[in-house]
């Protein structure tokens, strides 16, 4: 008898953490940020409630049921995203936006790198971050927009 076919499932957990920071880009002078980043760009910064909704995909392991633990999957995110970012002021507390502009997009791009690290390698799908409930980003690892 043919073995089961191999499911491919998608799984998702979400997590939230609350922040500071203030849109500031070393590359231009203080009067372009101002112009470009308007009150976001307030030198004593603003906060957000984020919220993150990570997305794994891999088949069902026919044994566990599971694409992944999901007990491991939360000590994961939690390593990736609470640990270095919860209550932090992203510009002054987190070295990676030392020097890259705490925007949404680069948030998503941050949690993507630390948490490709932990999880199973080609799990990671993708990366939702919610900076308010209006602003969202999805990052899923692409590096450039592909020419077909
Ligand atoms: N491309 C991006 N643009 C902006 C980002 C970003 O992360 N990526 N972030 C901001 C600011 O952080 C700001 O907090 C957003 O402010 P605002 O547009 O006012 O968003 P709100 O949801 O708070 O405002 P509403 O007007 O109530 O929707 C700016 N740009
Ligand atoms: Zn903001």
């Amino acid at each position: 008898m043919a073995p089961p076919a191999a499911r491919l499932a998608r799984l998702s957990r979400s997590v939230s953490f609350s922040a500071c920071h203030r849109l500031h880009s070393k590359s231009l002078s203080d009067e372009e940020n101002l112009k470009l980043f308007g009150k976001c760009n307030n030198p004593n910064g603003h906060g957000h409630n984020y919220k993150v909704i990570v997305t794994v995909r891999g088949e069902i392991d026919p044994i566990s049921g599971m694409v992944i633990n999901l007990t491991d999957l939360k000590q994961y995110m939690q390593e990736a995203i609470v640990e270095p970012l919860d209550h932090k002021n992203l510009d002054k507390d987190v070295p990676y936006f030392a020097e890259v502009v705490s925007t949404t997009e680069n948030v998503a791009v941050f949690i993507w790198e630390n948490l490709k690290k932990l999880l199973p390698m080609g799990t990671l799908y993708k990366v939702k971050v919610y900076e308010t409930d209006q602003n969202i980003v999805v990052y899923k690892g692409e590096e450039t927009i592909s020419e077909k």
